[in-house]
């Protein structure tokens, strides 16, 4: 069995290379970075270390890696003959590799009609979907119609933390011991595949509003807080009494959002609030805030850990989400220089000022009434 998965980077190999090939499959990474794909191809194999007091290590073999800059048509015969594709490249670059993946499917149906389902492993609603989408651009009429028959492209949410990191061992992957892959199988076609540590469910919404709306919200309001605060790591965050404490509340209000919109057990939520507040501490885990800030302009987009659950609380909750608008106001002033998003963030609000960026970036209307109060929580800071 192949799978083909896009992105040999830290949630690639650290976790999603790792599962795939521990259920049998040969992994072939495509990637852009020759380092990685070069060292891949030379060791076949690569260590994933457990972020705890074990170190516990394991080595993930039957592995190698095509680079797409340098070998497009490899990928495109990969593709046809692959038994999964999943992608871990950042929901910015799905719409660049949505090319390579278009013509390798063409190619795999000129060649056989087995089925392949194509999974984006991204932080992001709807992932495959837009992938999908993507890559149907591309297509003829009639080639959508022939690919809806032979391909699917289900949604999923991955959670495991994988901070970025420089090893010796260039492949090694250091990585917090929790992990969490949830498949929406109502979109997939064919057999369902059997790979342990993925969960099947015929209803993605709750999984993937549950991860981004608390780890990713929270993991964003330690951030952004912690950056405006002057600190450095996720750790130094969670050590701060008052961002902690931000990060609470904020998850308080993203949790009473889920708790209503989905009927969760409230104090079943809030065991997995405290289990994650836990996992931003790990001691072992050294996770630099430009890693987890990184993308302001995407996480403030209206379907992201921020605007989508500060929307929903006018729709779930009475009264107003001011935690969340506070995290919302620092997102809009992180103006870290070696972040291209945070830098074009802050051209923009010089030109057009807050409001109008909260409109443009936000995507919010202007009668919402979380634009005043995103306006209030900025003038207060
Ligand atoms: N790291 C985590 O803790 C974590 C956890 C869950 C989900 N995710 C999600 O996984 C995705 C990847 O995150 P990451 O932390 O692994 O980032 P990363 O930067 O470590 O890895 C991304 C990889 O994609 C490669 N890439 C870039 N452009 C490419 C292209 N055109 N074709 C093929 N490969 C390309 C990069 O070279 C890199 O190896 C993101 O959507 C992220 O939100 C990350
Ligand atoms: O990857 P991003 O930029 O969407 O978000 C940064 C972190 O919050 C994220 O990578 C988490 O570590 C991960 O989602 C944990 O599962």
């Amino acid at each position: 069995m192949l799978a083909v998965h896009f992105g040999a980077g830290n949630i690639g190999r650290g976790f999603i290379g790792s599962l795939l090939s521990k259920a049998g499959y040969e992994v072939c990474f495509v990637d852009v970075n020759a380092e990685v794909v070069n060292l891949l191809n030379e060791k076949k194999e690569y260590r994933v270390v457990l972020a705890d007091e074990n170190s516990q290590e394991e080595t993930v073999k039957n592995v190698r890696a095509i680079n797409s800059i340098q070998q497009p048509e490899e990928v495109l015969d990969a593709i046809a003959s692959a038994d999964l594709v999943t992608t871990a490249v950042g929901p910015n670059i799905l719409p660049i590799i949505a090319d390579s993946i278009a013509k390798g499917l063409r190619r795999r149906v000129e060649q056989t009609d087995q089925p392949l389902n194509i999974i984006a492993c991204e932080n992001m609603i709807g992932g495959s979907a837009f992938l999908k989408e993507k890559v149907y651009e591309k297509l003829s009429e009639a080639e959508k119609k022939q690919f809806d028959d032979q391909f699917a492209f289900p949604n999923a949410a991955v959670d495991r933390i994988v901070p970025n990191q420089t090893n010796e061992d260039k492949l090694m992957v250091s990585v917090e011991p929790f992990y969490e892959w949830v498949v929406d199988r109502s979109k997939l076609i064919g057999e369902v595949p059997t790979i342990n540590g993925v969960t099947f469910v015929e209803d993605l919404a709750p999984f993937i509003e549950r991860k981004l709306f608390t780890v990713n919200t929270g993991h964003a309001a330690a951030a952004y807080l912690g950056y405006q605060a002057g600190l450095e790591t996720i750790k130094d965050a969670m050590e701060h009494e008052e961002v902690l404490q931000a990060v609470k509340d904020t998850l308080r209000e993203t949790g009473t959002v889920l708790v209503r919109k989905y009927s969760f057990d409230y104090d079943e939520h809030m065991k997995y609030v405290n289990k994650i507040i836990g996992r931003f501490t790990n001691p072992f885990i050294n996770d630099e805030i430009p890693r987890v800030a990184r993308g302001p302009l995407r996480k403030l987009g209206q379907k992201d850990r921020l605007i989508s659950p500060a929307s929903q609380y006018y729709e779930f909750v009475e009264g107003q989400p001011v935690n969340l608008a506070k995290v919302i106001a620092a997102a809009l002033k992180y103006d870290f220089p070696q972040d291209d998003e945070a830098v074009a963030l802050q051209a923009k609000i010089t030109e057009l000022g807050f409001e109008k960026t909260i409109y443009d970036v936000c995507g919010l209307e202007e009668c919402h009434p979380l634009v005043s109060l995103i306006m209030e929580k900025l003038n207060k800071r």
